[in-house]
């Protein structure tokens, strides 16, 4: 049967901002504090989105979560009105409060994970939430990224829905950033590759010593377990700490798969030769390209600053693969040549095309940190929520959604801001009406 790979896309939220959140992640630490615009960055999202829908793909839209997060300030002792919590949390810790209005559920990415149907025992896809423990903002992610996936994939007869794994750093979990799949076409049965950082039930293995490693091995192996993904299938594969140390927080940001490619960075993996040989080994179809690419061409500084491997690689149409990359690669002379040797070289790749996705990205998101890939065959996508795929017009309700509810600039100060708070409750319960998801937020029930 047909199959096809679907992106579900993170729409930013309405209280986008750069608080300096994520330790390890370079560019959030050195953007910190500048102020954002959440309009312009809804809308280059929206771009992206509407670009591959226009090539042809089938894209998804995954709404974002309603901050700020009310109720975990209250969790958290803070009383009153919404406006008193608001300006006590403030006055209390302005990153206390910046961590409960972060958009970062716009990097579906570390959404969850999801095996389609050909990898698993009960030939159902399978979804789990990451809990994102490592970081107290994503920490508050899990749960409404569950409603919101049973929302889209809501039939038992073709979907099965985990519970986030324990909130805990032993079983940190960072979802589809660290979990890859090779594949012949995307309706075949898969090699799974989990992507680790470190291992926590054994200190005598290597880890990171300056960052932290968010994703642990045994979460990864819980995953696979939870999905009926056998042995044969998957491949446990630790990164190398060095390049978590010098900025590659999640294994997306050097290295990314589609099908028969596997395009990396030399020093992406701890063990790099016994990992390419267990791949070439369980890899079921034919033509495996390994495209690697060597610190000589570029460097792992470069990599990290202009995202190039936190690039999605979709197939089109004719069967040709393209590369969707940001501006910064077109920007860093060194990359761009790359790119064009890429692009003429034999294998599958054969266009890039560079989007400007700035706002995202100064707070350490890509292309490939924005999407959520979920492969279904034709019969499982008639069972998708139809109202949660892209076409023209709701390219253009949504845009006008944006234009009418999104502000042009926020400072941190701006967050204890009450209206903001009326603001995006406002725009969330309209959204959840553009993309029937029901009532998949706290405040509408
Ligand atoms: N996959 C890309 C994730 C980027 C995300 N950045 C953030 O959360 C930065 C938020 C801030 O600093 O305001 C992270 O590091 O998890």
């Amino acid at each position: 049967m047909k199959s096809v790979e679907v992106n579900f896309d993170g729409l930013v939220g309405p209280t986008h901002n750069y608080a300096g959140l994520s330790e390890g992640n370079v560019a959030s630490l050195s953007n910190a504090n500048e102020s954002s615009n959440p309009k312009s960055a809804a809308l280059q999202g929206l771009k992206k989105m509407k670009a591959l829908h226009d090539m042809g793909l089938t894209q998804g839209i995954f709404a974002p979560q309603e901050r700020p997060d009310i109720y975990t300030l209250k969790r958290l002792g803070f009383q009153g009105s919404d406006a008193q919590i608001l300006a006590a949390a403030y006055k209390t810790s302005p990153t206390l409060l910046a961590s409960c209005c972060s958009a970062s559920t716009m990097w579906t990415a570390n959404a969850a994970t999801v095996s389609p149907s050909a990898d698993t025992q009960n030939q159902k896809v399978h979804f789990t939430a990451a809990n994102l423990a490592n970081k107290f903002h994503r920490s508050l992610e899990p749960e409404t990224t569950s409603n919101i996936l049973s929302a889209i994939f809501n039939n038992d007869d073709y979907f099965q829905h985990h519970q986030h794994l324990n909130d805990n750093e032993h079983f940190g979990d960072e979802g589809a950033a660290n979990h890859t799949r090779l594949c012949e076409s995307y309706g075949d049965k898969g090699l799974e590759i989990f992507t680790y950082g470190r291992v926590a039930f054994n200190r005598n293995t290597p880890k990171p010593v300056k960052y932290p490693a968010r994703q642990t091995l045994e979460a990864s192996q819980a995953i696979a377990r939870l999905h009926g993904v056998s042995a044969e299938n998957a491949v446990f594969v630790q990164q190398n700490p060095d390049v978590i140390d010098q900025g590659v927080f999640h294994n997306d940001v050097i290295a990314v798969g589609n099908q028969n490619v596997l395009f990396y960075h030399e020093q992406a993996y701890l063990n790099t030769d016994s990992f390419k040989a267990e791949v070439s080994q369980k890899f079921s179809g034919n033509n495996l390209h390994f495209i690697e690419v060597s610190s000589e061409q570029v460097s792992i500084e470069d990599a990290v600053n202009t995202y190039l491997f936190n690039t999605q690689i979709i197939t089109l149409a004719d069967n040709s693969m393209a590369i969707i990359a940001p501006m910064h690669c077109r920007e860093n002379t060194q990359v761009f040549d790359y790119l064009q040797s890429l692009i003429a070289a034999n294998n599958p790749i054969n266009h890039v095309e560079f989007f400007d996705v700035n706002e995202s990205m100064k707070n350490g998101g890509g292309p490939a940190c924005l999407r959520l890939r979920v492969a279904l065959t034709e019969q499982e996508l008639t069972a998708v929520n139809p109202n949660c795929l892209l076409t023209d017009s709701l390219y253009l309700k949504l845009v006008t959604w944006v234009n009418k509810h999104y502000r042009d600039t926020l400072t941190l100060k701006d967050l204890s801001d009450p209206q903001l708070l009326i603001e995006s409750r406002t725009a969330l319960d309209e959204l959840t009406q553009l993309l029937s998801l029901g009532s998949v937020y706290r405040f509408q029930n």
